[in-house]
């Protein structure tokens, strides 16, 4: 890992070669929308999934990383638009559904990548910054998740959803607001998985580890220094590992997969701390 904010995780040249085992056709004639598409895990996933013959549908807060990523992308000859779309606001989320994603022809298959927080002792939250946690991971992936089921309702057409979450049982400390917010993502998949079956639609949640991805710019680099050891395989995992469980359980390999959260996380729901805050004294071993 290196604390240059631009060298954080795989780069696009990196993910235009990364070793793949999907076949190059994969997912040709689908088309995938991924929320947070510039970032570090969902480009990855924009990578792969375009690398399969998607065609992509790129959406993030910051015109000039979607700007930079699509360019990218498009480079390398994949078929990709990106616009900016706050999924906290669902008028904006209203608009890319009725807009962009309709004239495209449909999305197949939604990855809610889009997300974060900031780390803090959960006693010193303010309310502001509970809500905003809240209302960007719990409000802003349900409101994707909603207009994603009535496009594939009004459409007649299967879906599939894959939201990125965190390991909200055991080991992630720092983050409270994260893991109330994401275990009620992780609950609302789980609810609808069984109420949109009917309507052809899969829903399931991947729970990355530690990922490195330009995300980690908001913890401390003493902080981050640990997250390699926070799992029993005593490593980072990349992008790609969780590029690869995305497309595997969002696409028609997991085409028998609904309500479920797949940990990627190397072990790390069942040992291993992640103090994004630092551990305090209480938790020291010895
Ligand atoms: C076992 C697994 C191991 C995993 C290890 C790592 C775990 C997870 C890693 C990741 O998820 S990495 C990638 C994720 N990316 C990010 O987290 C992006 C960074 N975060 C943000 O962009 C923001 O924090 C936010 C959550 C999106 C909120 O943004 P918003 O624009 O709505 O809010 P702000 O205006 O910035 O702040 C509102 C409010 O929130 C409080 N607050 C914000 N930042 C901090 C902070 N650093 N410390 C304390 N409080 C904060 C504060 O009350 C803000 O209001 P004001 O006081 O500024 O008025
Ligand atoms: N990296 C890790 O170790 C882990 C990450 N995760 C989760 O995985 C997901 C992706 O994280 P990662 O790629 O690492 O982080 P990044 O910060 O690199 O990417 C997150 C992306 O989410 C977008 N985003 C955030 N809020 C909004 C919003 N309100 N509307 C639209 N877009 C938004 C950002 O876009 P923009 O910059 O344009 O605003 C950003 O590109 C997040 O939910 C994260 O919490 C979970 C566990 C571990």
């Amino acid at each position: 890992m290196t604390d240059d904010p631009m060298k954080l995780g795989l780069d696009d040249a990196a993910l235009a070669v990364h070793p793949t085992v999907f076949a190059a056709d994969a997912l040709a004639g689908k088309r995938v929308l991924v929320s947070g598409g510039a970032g570090g895990i969902g480009r990855a996933v924009a990578w792969l999934a375009g690398r399969c013959g998607a065609e992509l549908i790129l959406t993030g807060r910051d015109a000039g990383k979607l700007d930079s990523a699509v360019q990218a992308m498009t480079a390398a000859g994949l078929q990709v638009q990106g616009h900016v779309v706050d999924i906290r606001k669902p008028e904006t989320v209203a608009d890319l559904f009725a807009g962009p994603v309709t004239e495209a022809g449909g999305i197949d298959l939604l990855v809610n990548s889009a997300g974060g927080q900031f780390p803090q002792a959960a006693i010193d939250f303010s309310a502001k910054g509970w809500n905003a946690v809240i209302d960007n991971n719990l409000n802003g992936t349900w409101h994707m998740m909603q207009a994603a089921a009535r496009h594939w309702r009004d459409t007649s057409r299967p879906g599939s959803i894959v939201n990125i979450v965190v390991v909200v049982e055991h080991g992630l400390y720092g983050v409270a607001h994260t893991i109330a917010a994401r275990s009620g993502v992780i609950g609302v998949s789980r609810a609808v998985a069984v109420e949109w079956a009917p309507l052809g639609i899969r829903v399931n949640c991947i729970a990355p580890g530690a990922i490195e991805t330009p995300g980690w710019r908001v913890y401390a680099p003493e902080a981050r220094a640990t997250y390699a050891r926070s799992n029993p395989m005593m490593r980072a995992g990349t992008t790609w590992d969780i590029a690869e469980s995305v497309i595997w359980v969002g696409g028609t390999s997991g085409g028998y997969v609904t309500g479920e959260t797949i940990n990627v996380a190397g072990g790390s729901q069942l040992w291993g701390e992640t103090w994004t805050t630092g551990r305090p004294d209480w938790f020291q071993p010895g």
